[in-house]
């Protein structure tokens, strides 16, 4: 199976909310929480596959960004490569473009979600930095 190279990127608000949102394509993932992002296409680096998804799916801008974490995970019918990336400038007001949910959410709140299976270690290394 091929592997789908993925950018995703994590905002954090003032007060160590972090944005969220839920799938709507209705598929195997549907209505799972996930962190904004999307497929990288050809010839794209991950900031300018960010800052394009981030303009489709949540109407901001994205200009600051730095790795998190790279992290690989097999669903059934896929496997993904992760590039998370820890956004720290934007423009814009965060919009749901695509009809989907989108929440500001502490950690406590997020290990409540039902996110998509391969984001454990990405909520790990986030508690790692910023938890408590
Ligand atoms: N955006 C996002 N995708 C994730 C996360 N965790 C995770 O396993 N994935 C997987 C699910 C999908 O197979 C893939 C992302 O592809 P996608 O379906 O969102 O792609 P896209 O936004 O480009 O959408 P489309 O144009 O193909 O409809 O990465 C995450 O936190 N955020
Ligand atoms: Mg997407």
């Amino acid at each position: 199976m091929q592997r789908i190279e993925v950018a995703v990127g994590v905002i954090m608000d003032d007060t160590g909310r972090l944005l969220v949102g839920q799938r709507v394509v209705e598929d195997h993932y549907f209505n799972k929480w996930e962190f904004p992002g999307g497929k990288i296409e050809a010839g794209e680096s991950v900031s300018s596959a960010l800052d394009r998804e981030f303009r489709e799916e949540v109407g901001i801008s994205v200009t600051v960004s730095k790795p998190l974490i790279e992290l690989e995970h097999d669903y059934p019918d896929r496997h993904v490569r992760l590039h998370v990336h820890l956004i720290s400038q934007f423009s814009g007001e965060v919009t749901p473009l695509e009809g989907q949910a989108l929440a500001w959410v502490n950690f406590d709140e997020l290990e409540k979600l039902d996110f998509l299976a391969g984001n454990q270690p990405i909520i790990e290394a986030l508690k790692a930095r910023y938890g408590t």
